[in-house]
């Protein structure tokens, strides 16, 4: 069997790469040449830490191959893996397009049987409406299955999740499509569960609207904490030696981001919705996380006043550390919102680029975190990058203007900002 991989963005490429370590012969097809054009060198176009070096490694041995060149590509592959985005649309419903255009794609230059396996976190009922795209689009009616297989990894630790999943899930209802997935993924002994195809997209929005839910629980919790003077942390490492509660994703913080929680929590919303099924905690959830950066900021405001006119380090823009992804990313909101109150804002982030957009022309953007700290009023960190932690903030205390600290991400220990003489707020740690 050879595979097909159509999208290389995070997962498209992950997948490749998984891939073409089992074994197995890989094509990774894209509509953007420029990305097909770095990958066929072996280079990334976005940050991973550890992928573009096995990318380079499949490349240079012939294993893995990059093209744009859709009909060839479907036609000279068995197993089609489709890996396009699949981002909201401004009502809060996933936008299928990038689905569609796969499928019509796959049904048009198809040439005999083929299985087509979506990895793109798909809306429940997906599958059904796969099939049928392909089936429109077909010159002549070729047999082929669909089945869903979605995908778990983490930005910044792709490589180690997608080599090691926890589970493999699988939805289909075809015997063939099953047995050619368990011989794909023959070398890899996790749980495995073989399931339909709408329980497997299922399983993947209540995954990650779970982990979502847990993230707001932690975040609203904080801000009693800062009123009773309890630490969050010291709660969560409570809470988390309870295995049923387990130490994962009960970090209090500035809320979460990134291209997927925000977009599939509102999908499951909606799809819910769509059935008269009102998901009431997964509302309050959006919620908790849409102003929790704010909640940051009040407390800047209250020890700053006015932010007019105030320097700003933020330090991090990324929405989690070692990616470069900036999309729904916390540190946005807050610096869109600083720029609206006129606060002059210096930014910082080993990565991470802001958009090329005029709204954002006035922010300083440094080569380094001690370059952004100078003449601060305030530092305001977003990203938990390691650098952050390692600085010797002794040492960088006369950078500032004033000493202030506003943590967003409960990344320093607020006994020792405080013993520097810095003035320190974390979130639910203040105390
Ligand atoms: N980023 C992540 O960590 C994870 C993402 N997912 C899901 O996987 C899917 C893909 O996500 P990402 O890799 O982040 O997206 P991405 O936006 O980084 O990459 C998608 C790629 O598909 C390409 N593309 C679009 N239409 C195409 C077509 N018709 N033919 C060929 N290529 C096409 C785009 O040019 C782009 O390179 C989404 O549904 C996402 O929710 C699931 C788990 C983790
Ligand atoms: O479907 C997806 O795309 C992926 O979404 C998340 O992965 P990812 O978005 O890469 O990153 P996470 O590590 O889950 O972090 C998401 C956001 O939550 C925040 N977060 C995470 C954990 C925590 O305890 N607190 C917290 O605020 C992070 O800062 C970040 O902004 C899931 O963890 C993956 O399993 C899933 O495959």
């Amino acid at each position: 069997m050879n595979i097909l991989i159509i999208g290389t963005g995070y997962v498209g490429a992950t997948t490749a790469m998984v891939f073409a370590e089992s074994g197995w012969q890989v094509t990774g097809l894209d509509i953007d040449a420029g990305k097909i054009e770095r990958l066929r060198q072996g280079r990334l176009h976005f940050h991973e830490p550890g992928l573009e070096e096995l990318i380079a490694k499949h490349v240079r041995s012939g294993r893995l191959l990059f093209t744009t060149d859709k009909k060839t590509a479907i036609a000279e592959h068995d197993v089609i893996y489709i890996c396009v985005g699949t981002p909201s649309r401004p009502d809060g419903n996933a936008d299928l397009r990038y689905i569609q255009q796969a499928a019509e794609d796959i049904g048009f230059f198809m040439n005999g049987y083929k299985l087509v396996v979506t990895k793109s976190t798909v809306p429940v009922g997906t599958q059904e409406q796969i099939k049928s795209w392909i089936e429109a689009a077909q010159q002549q009616p070729y047999r082929f299955d669909v089945a869903s297989n979605p995908e778990f990894l983490r930005e910044g630790k792709a490589v180690e999740d997608a080599l090691r999943p926890d589970r493999i899930v699988i939805g289909t209802d075809s015997a063939r499509a099953t047995e050619q997935l368990q011989l794909l993924y023959k070398s890899f002994h996790c749980p495995w569960i073989i399931t339909k195809p709408r329980t497997a997209e299922l399983i993947k929005y209540a995954s990650n609207a779970f982990l979502a839910t847990k993230i707001s629980y932690m975040n609203e919790l904080a801000r009693l904490c800062d009123e009773l003077e309890v630490n969050v942390n010291e709660v969560a490492d409570g809470m988390g030696l309870d295995p049923r509660i387990g130490p994962s994703f009960l970090q209090a913080g500035l809320g979460y981001g990134g291209s997927c929680f925000p977009k599939d929590v509102s999908e499951l919303v909606m799809t819910a919705r769509k059935h008269e099924v009102h998901l009431r905690i997964l509302d309050q959830v959006m919620d908790v996380n849409r102003m929790q950066f704010a909640y940051l900021l009040d407390k800047a405001r209250t020890r700053l006043g006015e932010l007019k006119d105030k320097n700003i380090a933020v330090l991090g823009l990324a929405f989690k550390p070692d990616t470069d992804d900036i999309r729904e990313a916390p540190a946005l909101r807050m610096i869109r919102e600083l720029l609206l109150e006129q606060a002059r804002v210096r930014l910082f982030d080993p990565v991470a680029k802001l958009p090329a957009h005029p709204f954002y022309e006035t922010v300083a953007v440094c080569a380094s975190a001690e370059e952004a700290l100078l003449n601060a009023d305030a530092v305001i960190l977003c990203t938990e990058w390691t650098a952050f932690g390692q600085l010797n903030w002794e040492n960088a205390k006369p950078l500032l203007g004033q000493p202030n600290f506003f943590d967003g991400r409960n990344m320093m220990d607020a006994q020792r900002m405080r013993g520097m003489g810095y003035y320190y707020q974390g979130i639910g740690t203040d105390h």
